[in-house]
């Protein structure tokens, strides 16, 4: 009698939202956001304090993720969070892949790197510091500023990342008003960065 290996994976998912892309390089572009759950890096300031629970939130099997996904005409997918390292994202990269998506991710890069990643979104924390092998493969590097001894430390890790990596300010949500002339001039004074809003956030969509 020959056995076949029954290999499901699921992940656990505090939601999926097909929107706009708010932030970074690829503002303004359709996209189908995934937000797994479980998070152990603890910023003061996230916007999605739910998330950090995985087991708040239900685990879902994969090709059922990729066909509510497939469901919308963009195709680029952006695997959020919560921590998306936490998990191992080979099956999801590799089933996205198949369907035609682009595969983005948006990390804090403290765990170690699984998947297949078209753009990987590299936003560091100081609560719990990125691996190396995150920084060397980041497309883009993502400061969110909260004051401003976080430029002393954003050019820490410019200079940790590739050299085609794009360079990001981001205002922390809560302290934009503050920070945004601060990193206009900032921008200015060091043009290698550019300033990224959470653009969703002014136009009301997820
Ligand atoms: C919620 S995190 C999830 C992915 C991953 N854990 C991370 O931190 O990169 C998604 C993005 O939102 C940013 N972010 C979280 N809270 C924010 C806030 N209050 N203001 C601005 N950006 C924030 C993070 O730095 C990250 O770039
Ligand atoms: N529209 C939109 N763009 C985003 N870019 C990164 C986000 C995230 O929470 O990872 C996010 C999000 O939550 N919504
Ligand atoms: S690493 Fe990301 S999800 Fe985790 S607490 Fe920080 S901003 Fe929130
Ligand atoms: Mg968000």
């Amino acid at each position: 009698m020959s056995t076949t290996a029954v290999h499901t994976v699921t992940l656990p998912v505090m939601e999926s939202f097909y929107t706009i892309q708010g932030e970074g390089f690829h503002q303004g572009k359709a996209a189908y956001f995934i937000r797994l759950g479980g998070c152990d890096v603890g910023c003061v300031w996230c916007d999605v304090k739910e998330s950090w629970d995985a087991d708040k939130h239900p685990q879902r099997a994969i090709p059922d993720l990729v066909r509510e996904a497939a469901a919308h005409p963009g195709r680029i997918a952006v695997i959020t969070g919560g921590e998306p390292l936490m998990h191992n994202l080979h099956e999801l990269t590799g089933a996205l892949h198949t369907a035609g998506f682009r595969t983005h991710m948006e990390t804090s890069g403290s765990s170690p790197l699984s998947g297949d990643w078209d753009w990987i979104t590299l936003s560091p924390k100081k609560f719990k510091a990125p691996l190396n092998e995150v920084c060397q493969q980041a497309h883009e590097l993502k400061i969110v500023v909260y004051n401003k001894s976080d430029f002393a430390w954003a050019e820490k890790y410019a200079a940790m990342v590739g050299k085609q990596c794009r360079l990001y300010l981001q205002p922390e949500w809560s302290r934009a008003a503050e920070m945004t002339p601060l990193i206009i001039d900032y921008v200015k004074d060091h043009p290698q960065w550019q300033i990224s809003l959470q653009v969703h956030k002014y136009i009301n969509v997820p």
